[in-house]
Parts: C-alpha cells; structure tokens; sequence
C-alpha cells in the first residue's frame, strides 16, 4: 500500500471510494450508499477481496467519509483524488483543489445540479479529516475541452454563450479517455479514431481522434444525447413550453420527470436496471423489449453521428456497467449500424463480460472492443501525475 491514492467519487447519495496503491497490490474500495437515510450501509472490500458490510443510519457525507478513513486499515494515503464531474471552461486537466479553484467549481455547480454540490461536500469532508493531504480535483468535463466550437456551440444567441457559458461541455471524460488510451494501446500506435460508448447509470458516447475528444452526445448538462436509467436523453426542446403551457407543469416537475423518471424506467414502467430488464423482456414484458429496442437504438444512431468527427474509424469500443457486460445490447447496436461494416465474433461477444477486456470482432471490418473501465485507476493516475508536476 506504498504511495496510495485514495479516490473518492461523492454522488448525491453515495459515496464510491478506493484506495490504490502505486504498485499493483490490490485496493480497498467500496460504497456508502442512501446516505442521510436511516438505511445508510457501507459496503467494504479488504486487500484480501473480502466483503465487510456496516450500518451507518442516519449518516450525511461527512460522517460516511470518516467511516471510510476507518476502513483503510491503517494507511494513509499521499493524496485525495476527487471526481468532480461540471468543470466548466476552467479545467483542461487535473487541479489542487485550493480555495480559488474550490470557488471556480462552486460557480459551475449551476450546471451540475446533481452532481457538484455532492462533489464539493465530499471535499469540504476530506479537507477536514486529512487537512494536510493534497486535494486533487478530477473533471469529467476536462477531456472534452478539446472539442472544437463546431461541435461545442448550440445554435442559440451567441451571448448566451458569451455572457453564461450555454455550451455543450460533455461528462465520463475520465472513461472515455482511459478506453480509448487502452484502445490505442492494445491496436498498437496512436493514430486511430475511435468511437466510445460508456454504457452505466449515466451513458455517453464519444469520438476521439488521435487521443483527443473531438464531439460527444452529453452536452451543457448529463441529460443531453442517450437514454439513460432514469434520464430521458434527447428530446424535441419544445418539451418543455409545451408540458407548462398545456400541462401546467412547474420546471422544476418537468426537471425531474426528465431525471428521475424517464430513461429505461420510465419507458418499461419497471426498472432502470439492464439486468432486470433484460430478464423481463426474455418473459416478454412489453414495456422492457421496448425500453432495449430504444434504448439501443439511439445508441446506433448516436455513434453513426459522431462518426462525422471521425476522419478514419479504427473501431467502436463498449464500456460501464451495461457496455462490459451485456452481449445483447452490444449486438443489438451492431445491428442497428448496417453502413459501417461492423463484423461481430458472436462467440466472443457472449463470453466478454463480468470485468473481461476482448476484441469481438472476426477481423473483417473496424475492430470492436470491450475495455472494462477504471475510472478510480484514472483518477489515481492523473492525481499522481498532478504531484510530480509540482514536485
Ligand atoms: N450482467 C449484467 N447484464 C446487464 N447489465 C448489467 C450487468 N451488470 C450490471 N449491469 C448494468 O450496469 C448498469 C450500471 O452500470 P455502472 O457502470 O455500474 O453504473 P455507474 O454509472 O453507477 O457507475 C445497470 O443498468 C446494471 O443493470
Ligand atoms: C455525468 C454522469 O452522468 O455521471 P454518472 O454516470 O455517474 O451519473
Ligand atoms: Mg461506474
């Protein structure tokens, strides 16, 4: 446990954690999970891989934090790595999270209404507890400050962008760019363009050529581009006027109908979860096969877009909790992409889940992958890199 990092991924009522060594020893990491409820748990995994699951009724983010700090056995890490998800124009790479850039993220927060004021309690939690740690900040946002303003600017009044930062920005930068650098490093050199789709509770795709994000389907907010678990995606932008003026719904209903509400679950009218879904489309429950069919679909239809950022295409790489582990979803939105001569390996695809990383295509066409995601690994990574910069 030599030099660990410890990273710390605050969501609004979770806290996802890990600490990584720098060699390759294995790490702590867990969950704190329906925080500021009465059923609060953490579930914890030792160096042994062993699981370890607490109560922590009642707790907010902070007292979750320092049940975690008590988890690390004994270790103390070098430094705190923290997802935060809306940077804005302001961070094209990781930052030490002083008082100017905490006040840079807290303008943003806006942006991210979901994310970042989780974001920033977790790090007003582990300044408290580790005050002489360096805090690290890590933004989704940071690899897709790379696009160009074609791709970026949505054809409203240009003071909306100058005066208030209205902008397509993109999210899961941290993943996309650690698939695509593992993508590069499998194919061999770093010539390729590659299209990415990140596939969780949260779902983007990305193009990325020659290691650089050049459009991407989440845009100012992460409701923008897929359907997701609970988020609806795209819809017409006249949704809105139309639900208040006929509707007579608040914005803040319609907010979080297009949140909370919509996406799988709101189309199956059961669950956002891939894994129950799939069961109940297999009994044939409507709803489900048509939330997959949709679901995929627009999966297809986004990749054949970005495809435009693309000068060649090497391949497409799947990825998240659903991307690594669905074979029916990724062949479903093969299927869906007949002009790209899309060549899959049925064998291979029905035996890459569960963590495995593999090639499933014959050879024939672009190749297609499955690169299991380590957002942790590149936080450490980068939270690392930051240190020695300024060492
Ligand atoms: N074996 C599986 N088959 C299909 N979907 C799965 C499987 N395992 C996990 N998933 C799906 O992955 C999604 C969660 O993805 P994950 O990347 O873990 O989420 P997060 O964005 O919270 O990190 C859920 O929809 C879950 O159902
Ligand atoms: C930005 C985003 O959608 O993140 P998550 O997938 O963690 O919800
Ligand atoms: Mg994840």
């Amino acid at each position: 446990m030599q030099a660990s990092v410890l990273v710390i991924n605050c969501g609004s009522s979770s806290i996802k954690y890990a600490l990584i060594p720098a060699d390759d020893a294995p790490r702590l990491e867990g969950i704190a999970e329906r925080l500021g409820s009465q059923e609060a748990r953490l579930k914890a995994k030792d160096a042994q891989g062993e699981a370890h699951e607490g109560a922590l009724a009642g707790a907010d983010h902070a007292a979750a934090l320092a049940a975690i700090f008590e988890r690390l056995d004994g270790h103390t890490p070098v430094a705190v790595g923290h997802r935060i998800v809306h940077g804005g124009e302001h961070f094209t790479r990781a930052s030490l999270l002083d008082d100017e850039v905490l006040a840079a993220v807290e303008q943003t927060s806006a942006l991210a209404p979901l994310h970042n004021p989780a974001n920033l309690a977790g790090i007003a939690a582990a300044r408290e507890l580790y005050p002489e740690l360096p805090q690290v900040g890590v933004f989704d946002t940071a690899f897709h400050q790379s696009l160009p303003a074609h791709a970026y600017r949505y054809a409203l009044p240009a003071s909306l962008y100058r005066d208030h930062g209205i902008r397509r920005y993109g999210f899961h930068g941290t993943s996309h760019a650690f698939v695509s650098q593992r993508a590069d490093a499998l194919a061999g050199g770093n010539d390729h363009g590659w299209l990415t789709a990140h596939l969780g509770n949260g779902c983007s795709t990305c193009a990325v050529w020659q290691g650089q994000s050049r459009d991407t389907s989440m845009g100012l907010t992460p409701l923008e581009g897929l359907v997701m678990g609970t988020r609806s995606g795209d819809v017409d932008p006249g949704l809105h006027a139309h639900l208040h003026r006929q509707l007579g719904w608040s914005l803040d209903e319609i907010d979080a109908m297009l949140n909370q509400r919509s996406g799988l679950k709101g189309l199956s009218e059961l669950t956002n979860d891939m894994r129950e879904l799939e069961a109940a489309a297999e009994r044939g429950h409507p709803g489900a096969s048509l939330a997959l069919e949709v679901f995929c679909y627009r999966i297809a239809k986004s990749l054949a877009a970005l495809s435009c950022a693309l000068p060649t295409l090497s391949g497409l790489i799947f990825t998240g909790g659903i991307g690594e582990n669905s074979p029916r979803v990724r062949a479903k939105v093969i299927a869906a992409l007949p002009h790209f001569g899309l060549d899959l390996e049925d064998a291979a695809n029905q035996a890459t889940l569960r963590g495995r990383e593999g090639r499933i295509d014959t050879g024939l066409g672009p190749q297609l992958w499955v690169i299991p995601t380590d957002e942790e690994g590149q936080i450490a990574h980068e939270t690392r890199q930051l240190l020695e910069r300024q060492a």
